[in-house]
């Protein structure tokens, strides 16, 4: 950016911060608080740019001047703008890869975070393999475990992991073009495609491709788009170009999509990734903390709490971290203390989903029934009574929660869908032959009010 276009912007953010401060709701102590170090970086396309040097401020900003910014910053513009606070980190690394960008961002739109890398990734027990299998697509691509198939529930780090690949591409071989892209706007853009008549330019353009990073595969329903996205894949795949996927749940679950593509997705690698254990919970959050780089102390046994109470999802794990950030700027406590936490997650209920809460009651009253503890039928004991137990449970959650046989793995030990899947057509059969069996379900049905 030139220094002529800077000084323009310079004098444009200076009006509009006069017109800011002339506001009688705006508290000046306040003011300079959170406006130190803001900058107008850009105007694009009626979009103005706002930096700030911290997460706090970009928060602050965001929730409560956006609007006052917008008006007085349209009337310095003399017409209508949006505005956009980002970290000065976030543009100055946009800036930065720029030239390994123009590269990559041939095909389209750059949508890769910089936040998401390897680096800041925890590894635990619930995504060693995952990790692992993601640092081998980069080192060899197309290689090996060529599609790889990343699965699991929401919020646990699939996402993640597509970008850090895509990070870590962009760092190291730059020459390599990258397309991340969601599932739904590559039905998106494939129908624009039909509709302009450019479908084989696209094709041509993704084909073009190093590394295919697709998210959320289980929402490419569209049959036309399966079409076309099988077409680019087998080039891909003969091409050795590397493809990686996630989904929620393991390829051969996956409803609505072709089998021809979901036999193809099988024939690579699938990993899956699971909840966090307390102290990877605990790993993660005092990553967060780092990233905010931040001034406000934090007491041990908050992370405690936190892990211990939002582990299941590590979006919400991280959601609460920010609200206690947030609330602690709001009410200014000397730290952020366990009395303050409790405070602030006392309306909140248990974030446990209903799912598990459902999982737990069958768990629950298959042990009363057998005369088990939860951890016996979660370990990987092959004992009559222990297994048997186990099929049982998985039955039900099959049949009342109808949970995909991955999601199930994970609540019984972090087993494989497969296993799972034998677990249920194992009990699926001692149903039909054997009498004892239809009796223990029907009475544990019962126990759990299912008629
Ligand atoms: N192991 C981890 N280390 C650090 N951050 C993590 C980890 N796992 C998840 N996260 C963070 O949790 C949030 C949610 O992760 P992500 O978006 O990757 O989930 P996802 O599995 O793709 O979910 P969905 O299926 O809903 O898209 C992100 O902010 C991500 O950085």
């Amino acid at each position: 950016m030139s220094s002529f276009i800077t000084m323009q912007l310079q004098q444009i953010w200076d009006k509009t911060l006069d017109l800011i401060k002339e506001n009688s709701k705006v508290d000046t102590a306040n003011f300079s608080v959170w406006f130190d170090g803001s900058q107008l970086f850009d105007i694009r396309d009626d979009l103005a740019i706002i930096t700030v040097p911290y997460k706090v401020n970009k928060q602050i900003i965001s929730d409560l001047y956006k609007d006052l910014i917008k008006e007085k910053l349209s009337i310095v513009l003399e017409h209508e703008v949006e505005c956009q606070i980002l970290l000065k980190k976030e543009v100055d690394s946009e800036y930065i890869n720029k030239d390994a960008l123009r590269r990559s961002n041939i095909l389209f739109e750059d949508k890769i975070n910089p936040e998401y890398t390897f680096d800041s990734f925890v590894v635990g027990k619930n995504n060693r393999e995952a990790h692992a299998a993601a640092l081998s697509a980069c080192y060899y691509p197309g290689k090996f475990n060529n599609p790889l198939f990343i699965f699991g529930n929401s919020g646990l780090g699939k996402t993640h992991l597509l970008h850090a690949i895509g990070n870590y591409i962009k760092e190291n071989r730059p020459e390599d073009k990258v397309l991340y892209i969601y599932s739904e706007d590559f039905v998106t853009l494939l129908i624009e495609a039909m509709k302009n008549k450019n479908v084989e330019e696209v094709k041509e353009k993704i084909c073009s491709a190093d590394y295919l990073l697709i998210d959320d595969i289980q929402r490419l329903k569209q049959s036309t788009s399966q079409e076309l996205f099988f077409n680019m894949y087998n080039k891909l795949i003969r091409d050795n170009k590397q493809i990686v996927i996630t989904s929620d749940i393991h390829p051969t679950e996956l409803k609505g999509i072709e089998n021809r593509l979901i036999s193809r997705f099988s024939s690579g690698l699938s990993v899956s990734v699971g909840s966090p254990e307390f102290e990877t919970a605990k790993a993660i959050l005092q990553k967060k903390i780092e990233g905010r780089n931040e001034e406000i102390l934090i007491e041990d046994e908050v992370l405690d709490y936190l892990a211990t109470r939002f582990a299941s999802d590590v979006r919400k794990l991280e959601g609460a971290l920010n609200e206690l950030f947030f609330k602690s700027i709001l009410y200014n406590p000397d730290t952020i203390d366990l009395k303050f936490a409790k405070e602030i997650f006392k309306e909140n209920p248990m974030t446990v989903t209903n799912d598990e809460l459902s999982v737990n009651k069958i768990k629950k009253a298959v042990c009363d029934f057998y005369g088990l503890t939860k951890t016996q039928i979660e370990s990987k004991s092959r004992t009559k009574n222990i297994a048997n137990a186990r099929h049982i449970a998985v039955y039900l959650c099959r049949k009342h929660l109808d949970m995909p046989f991955a999601k199930i793995g994970l609540e019984f030990g972090n087993r494989d869908h497969s296993t799972i899947m034998s677990s249920y057509e194992k009990m699926v059969k001692l149903l039909k032959d054997k009498e004892q069996f239809q009796q223990a379900l029907q009475q544990i049905e019962k126990q759990l009010g299912i008629q």
